[in-house]
């Protein structure tokens, strides 16, 4: 059976142009004008994209003594709601468990995925079994990205001379370290005196996480990885402080990205001061939301490619369970969502104010993160070949955000009452209809496993810069005879 999606424009990271594209076994196979196939979906109007692929989520994860509460089941499907085909979790070891047996709770957990997934694994301790296991995660798994908390002191947070050993085993295995960059000892420091001072409530989150910690985390990770010879994935990056360290070492040479999140382009910290401790609790993730020249920053940063994608690091956790840090805003569960939102909002506010070509919204919802992670271009491209994921996305379709009608477990959404303009008005994963004008008509257990694998083109040609450049001894003859 074929799929015809006619009549629209197909929007690439490269250019767009009027074309039908056509759909067999989840594969595109052929892209052109007066296509035709079994079923048709119109697309008149319309623009025919990539799949968003989020490379930041964490579903159903075992977090401050609770568990975000989107798992794979309702995570994915509003996913798919917001045109995202493709997302990438965390897989997360607890206290002294392998990293193999970390992926078995994943593989369980993503059974009931609704559309593709793929892992990063997280370096939480360090030894050597931990040193042996990441060979089998990245060979036989196609797991190649590696995620390094330098924040959450006590728990998830790694040390540096435990960063500088993962990032060199990374290179050797072709491998990618991630970091969440913000100094732990800092906040842990800052958050013990807020305290003792009377600051409990939610606003004590974004004082004790200021632009600083980040922006010194974000360096010091960068050059332990120029020095351990492998590139370097920054998530959620919310501040100049952070953008501008990346900026400063991609003009030097280093291979170096950056990921700002939705949430932080599009809502400041004047929602921490909200009166409502629920509204200002629901919002505490880590980093925290910044001030508006902080989100100009991250804006010029997509435009002018010093940042490269944009995700959503959905970690939703209920008003209840955020409640946990009614008192002590340090056992506020960390994270809020934004899967189903990601898409309408960054075209909204994005393309839709022209801060962002939508060819340029095309490379940052997909195209540049499947190139990152080396499964570019089954994922990530309009082209005869690659898998099906696709959004035909009405540019005159809008809607209210509301957690009335989210997909998402939670009670609330971050993003209520905005008005969203862009929505999907078909999504495909792997060739089959998700979604029809926002009915969802996805399947749980339709996702499968992205295996990645290693060695992509970056990290090959820094591994040859780093021979080349390496310290080598000079040959001398006529050496003078030792003075002792
Ligand atoms: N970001 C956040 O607050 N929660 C999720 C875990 C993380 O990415 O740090
Ligand atoms: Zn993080
Ligand atoms: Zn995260």
């Amino acid at each position: 059976m074929t799929t015809v999606i006619k009549g629209g424009t197909v929007v690439t990271a490269d250019y767009s142009y009027e074309a039908d594209v056509l759909v067999e076994g989840g594969k595109i196979i052929e892209i052109g004008k007066g296509l035709s196939g079994d079923e048709v979906l119109d697309a008149t109007g319309c623009y025919v994209m990539p799949g968003g692929i989020d490379p930041h989520t964490h579903l159903e994860m075992p977090f401050m003594g609770t568990y975000s509460a989107d798992d794979f089941e309702s995570g994915t499907r509003a996913a798919l709601a917001g045109g995202t085909t493709m997302v990438v979790d965390f897989a997360l070891p607890s206290p002294d468990q392998g990293l193999l047996d970390a992926l078995k709770t994943w593989d369980n957990k993503s059974t009931r995925a609704h559309c593709d997934y793929s892992f990063h694994m997280a370096i939480t301790s360090w030894n050597e079994q931990i040193f042996n296991e990441m060979e089998t995660v990245v060979k036989e798994r196609g797991i190649t990205t590696f995620k390094h908390f330098m924040a959450y002191k006590g728990a998830l947070m790694v040390n540096d001379d435990e960063m500088y050993a993962s990032f060199k085993r990374c290179a050797e295995l072709g491998a990618i370290p991630l970091v969440h960059a913000e100094n732990g000892d800092v906040v842990a420091e800052l958050s013990a005196k807020l305290l003792a001072e009377g600051n409990n409530g939610p606003e004590g989150h974004a004082y004790s996480r200021p632009p600083q910690v980040e922006g010194e985390a974000t360096n010091r990770a960068i050059m332990i990885a120029d020095m351990a010879g492998v590139p370097l994935y920054v998530v959620h990056v919310s501040c100049e402080d952070s953008h501008e360290a990346i900026r400063r070492a991609r003009m030097l040479g280093k291979r170096v990205w950056g990921e700002p999140l939705i949430q932080h382009l599009t809502l400041d910290d004047s929602e921490y001061f909200d009166k409502d401790w629920d509204h200002a609790a629901r919002r505490v993730m880590s980093p925290p939301f910044r001030n508006k020249m902080h989100q100009d920053s991250l804006w010029n940063g997509l435009a002018s490619g010093s940042l490269s994608c944009v995700a959503t690091d959905h970690c939703a956790f209920t008003t209840d369970q955020k409640r946990y840090g009614v008192g002590d805003f340090t056992k506020i569960p960390n994270g809020t969502g934004g899967l189903e939102d990601r898409i309408p909002m960054l075209w909204t506010y994005g393309v839709g104010t022209g801060r962002l070509t939508k060819e340029e919204f095309v490379a940052v919802t997909s195209t540049n993160i499947a190139k990152i992670l080396n499964c570019y271009p089954r994922k990530g491209a309009v082209l005869v070949g690659a898998d099906a994921d696709l959004v035909v996305l009405d540019p005159e379709k809008t809607k209210t955000i509301s957690a009335a009608s989210q997909q998402s477990a939670i009670d609330y959404n971050v993003f209520e009452g905005k008005e969203v303009k862009g929505l999907p008005r078909y999504v495909l994963t792997r060739g089959r209809v998700a979604v029809v004008d926002g009915d969802l008509k996805s399947q749980e257990g339709h996702g499968q496993f992205v295996k990645r694998p290693a060695s992509g083109t970056v990290n090959q040609a820094l591994s040859s810069w780093k021979a080349l450049t390496a310290p080598r001894p000079v040959e001398r003859t006529g050496i003078p005879a030792s003075g002792v």
